[in-house]
């Protein structure tokens, strides 16, 4: 997978460098490019924002520096060979971010990623590459951020752990609490590992059972705990199997 991302702050994305999506770039998994957009503004002060037409708060993101650089990203991607891009805008006013749409991004084969600041972006930049590409504006929760910055560490984390062999343990994203299946939409148990005592605190006397089915069952129990606590939205989305009745009474 490719991943473009233009920006006024490339040091922003320096993260990108590091961890799961380090190794996934330093393995070839992941091909990523970080832009400066001010390297496609030509005035003395690499003007990227002007006032907004019609009035009201803030700047607003200029056409042309997006235009020239969204150019040289996809021109730069199409010569090493990458097909099929898709814009990736993170604003306040997208579409909520989810595993589901997690999912859709990772079987996509090239990712630009278009973080903006101040109010965001002339509406003309992402109508006009909508033209040539999906264009997907996604908001990563309903809490306002200075810029898309931050968006895309989130979405680049949540989308490279789904990749074919980056996580270690394969079986790990499949647990995942918004993955298909019988936890689907439950929120993770807690978890415990060694030393058996800490503190006077001991470990729940099931998980030392060695007994798979009720360990299962406890852990199963235990997510429906948490997510009716934290969560309950996400019950009445939970497969009735997932958690029958009979189970609730333990
Ligand atoms: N993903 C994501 C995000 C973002 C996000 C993403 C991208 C950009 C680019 C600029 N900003 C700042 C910004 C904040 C608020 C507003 C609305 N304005 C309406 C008129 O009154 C003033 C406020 C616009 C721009 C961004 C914020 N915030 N929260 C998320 N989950």
């Amino acid at each position: 997978m490719r991943l473009d991302v233009v920006t006024i702050f490339p040091e922003y994305l320096e993260p990108l460098n590091v961890s799961l999506v380090g190794k996934a770039r330093t393995r070839g998994q992941l091909d990523v490019h970080v832009h400066d957009l001010r390297d496609w503004t030509y005035d003395r002060h690499n003007t990227v924002d002007d006032t907004p037409y019609g009035g009201g708060p803030g700047m607003v993101m200029k056409t042309e520096p997006w235009g020239e650089a969204l150019d040289s990203a996809l021109a730069d991607g199409y010569e090493s060979g990458a097909r099929g891009p898709v814009m990736v805008v993170p604003t306040p006013s997208g579409r909520p971010f989810t595993q589901e749409l997690a999912v859709e991004l990772s079987e996509r084969p090239w990712l630009i990623f278009t973080p903006a600041r101040y109010e965001g972006i002339d509406r003309r930049v992402m109508d006009e590459y909508a033209t040539r590409m999906p264009v997907y504006e996604v908001s990563i929760g309903d809490y306002v951020l200075a810029g898309g910055e931050a968006a895309v560490l989130v979405v680049t984390e949540a989308v490279a752990r789904l990749l074919p062999g980056v996580l270690g343990n394969a079986e790990s994203h499949r647990d995942d609490s918004f993955a298909p299946g019988e936890m689907a939409n439950l929120l993770e148990g807690p978890v415990y590992t060694k030393p058996p005592q800490w503190r006077g605190r001991d470990i729940p006397d099931v998980l030392l059972s060695g007994h798979h089915g009720k360990i299962a069952r406890w852990r199963r129990d235990e997510a429906f705990r948490r997510t009716a606590r934290n969560r309950p939205d996400l019950i009445e989305r939970c497969e009735a199997s997932a958690f029958d009745k009979k189970d609730r009474e333990i």
